[in-house]
């Protein structure tokens, strides 16, 4: 009844959202790198949940979420027999699952006005943000690497990223990691620096086995050591992800991202934003208009489950930080390459 997802990029094995029909296939990214678990979230409770503790996460892979989560929450609706006010409360609870990136809520919106048509309209619909993205991110990649190659002399390039960008976050390829994925094909990348990403460790856990998987050189580091292998001359460019894309060129992505574009802006290397056009929020003025997402604070109080800080301490633990544009070099999108604190 329904069309299958298109086959992503036959260059991408990892598939991290897959329609079956009646819900997705989500990898549960939560589970890796130990195990390659995938869940099955064929109602909105699961799905909801499944963003909410990041078995799906990144903002291009929330975005393509969003947008088979109104059809999952249209065929909940024809099983239980729910009202259109119903329809709508569940899928205004997925659209607002999580408030920084700005594709979760333009996945949803993108394909709202295909609801009349049906779910078929809107599965059609959502397969097209999985196809974009995955384009998007190819040209991102190309796009990425000729101005780094063309701002860079040294060679091979020692890269810093931060978080996860690549397949997992994304429809298939990746953003930031699909720029690293590209200079490793051209051979002119020497090794990736990839922070840990405190607390839940996208770096170590997700960037780390994708760049396993594709034989690409790199060192895990905590994220307290970046700015420091940054000042040490060590790191020639440092490419990250974004959240949401302010007009003014303001950047949120994870939560030291700022550190980073500091520590670059010091030593005088670029620090680059790789992101689809889909991360672009113009109806967000500046940073300071980004809705931050805080999250529990047993993600920063426990390690594995175990408290590890005294019982009487609380904790902050906003997810994600803002880069002034200013502090940005250049942002990447399938459309090209502007330079913001230029
Ligand atoms: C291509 S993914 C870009 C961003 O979404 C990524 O850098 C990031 O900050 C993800 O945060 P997360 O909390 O893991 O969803």
């Amino acid at each position: 009844m329904a069309p299958s997802t298109p086959t992503a990029d036959a260059d991408s094995a990892i598939r991290t959202l897959t329609w079956h029909g009646t819900g997705l296939h989500l990898i549960d990214q939560t589970a890796l790198p130990g195990r390659l678990v995938t869940l099955d979230a064929s109602d909105v409770d699961t799905l909801v949940d499944a963003i909410g503790r990041l078995a799906v996460r990144g903002a291009p892979a929330l975005g393509a979420s969003g947008a088979y989560g109104v059809a999952i929450a249209m065929l909940q609706a024809a099983r239980e027999g729910w009202d259109a006010d119903r329809l709508d409360t569940e899928i205004r609870r997925i659209r607002d699952a999580r408030p920084t990136a700005v594709n979760l809520a333009g996945g949803v919106d993108r394909v709202l006005p295909f609801v009349p048509q049906g779910v078929a309209a809107v599965i059609a619909e959502a397969d097209a943000v999985v196809r974009e993205d995955v384009a998007a991110n190819r040209a991102i990649g190309a796009h990425g690497a000729d101005w780094i190659l063309a701002r860079v002399e040294r060679r091979p390039l020692r890269v810093l990223t931060h978080c996860n960008t690549g397949s997992l976050a994304t429809a298939g390829w990746g953003t930031a990691l699909g720029i690293i994925r590209e200079l490793h094909a051209r051979g002119v990348l020497e090794a990736v620096y990839a922070d840990e990403t405190r607390p839940l460790l996208q770096g170590s856990r997700l960037t780390a086995w994708e760049l396993d998987q594709e034989g690409i050189p790199h060192f895990v580091q905590p994220d307290g050591a970046a700015a420091s292998t940054i000042l040490r001359g060590l790191v020639d460019v440092a490419v990250i992800g974004a959240d949401r894309i302010a007009k003014n060129g303001d950047t949120a992505n994870k939560i030291g991202s700022v550190g980073v574009a500091l520590a670059c802006a010091d030593a005088g290397i670029p620090f680059v934003v790789a992101a689809p056009r889909t991360t672009f929020d113009d109806a967000t003025p500046d940073g300071g208009a980004i809705a931050i997402e805080e999250r529990p604070e047993a993600e920063v109080l426990e390690w594995g489950g175990i408290r590890v800080a005294p019982a009487g301490s609380r904790a902050f633990n906003p997810a994600f930080d803002v880069t002034p544009a200013r502090l940005i070099d250049a942002i990447v999108s399938e459309d090209g390459v502007v330079e913001p604190g230029h």
